[in-house]
């Protein structure tokens, strides 16, 4: 069975070398879905439940939406990307390093990883940039 818990987060982000507006320092309000795939717990708290929703939300919360929130996502080997997140660091202004573009695409991936790197059943992540586009990555995208 699969369960799904959605949550938003607001960030800045350019993509440099982008042949179009999106070489522009500008923001997002992400949608980010999260699936999670298991059985059903047959007895005690979680009895009926794949992952409790609460659970679900603090892993998520945690390790994503509390990094990404309000901060200038940029990709760490580029070097006008890096410049711009080295001064505000200085600042003491959020920023979170990527090591590719920070497309939909490559967020998507990350997202999924990080999760599954603690432990999380993760089997999708789907990842809307804007309210009519998004990049989604499962269990099946290697
Ligand atoms: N395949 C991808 N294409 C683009 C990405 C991406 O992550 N993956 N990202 C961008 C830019 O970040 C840009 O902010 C989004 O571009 P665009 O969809 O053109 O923006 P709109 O605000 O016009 O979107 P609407 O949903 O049509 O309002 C570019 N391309
Ligand atoms: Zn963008």
């Amino acid at each position: 069975m699969k369960v799904v818990k959605v949550f938003t987060f607001d960030s800045s982000h350019l993509l440099d070398g982008h042949d179009g507006k999106c070489k522009n320092l500008h923001g997002h309000t992400y949608k980010l879905e999260v699936e999670v795939s298991g059985t059903l717990h047959d007895s005690g708290p979680k009895e009926g439940m794949v992952i409790d929703f609460s659970d679900l939300k603090a892993v998520v919360k945690t390790h994503i939406v509390d990094k990404m929130d309000h901060a200038f996502l940029y990709n760490q080997y580029n070097e006008r990307e890096a410049t711009i997140a080295k001064m505000l660091e200085e600042w003491q202004l959020k920023t979170y390093a990527l090591t590719q573009r920070t497309t939909a695409e490559v967020m998507s991936r990350h997202i999924f990883k990080v999760l599954q790197s603690h432990q999380l059943p993760v089997t999708r992540v789907r990842l809307w940039e804007t309210p009519n586009s998004y990049s989604e990555y499962d269990e099946n995208d290697g």
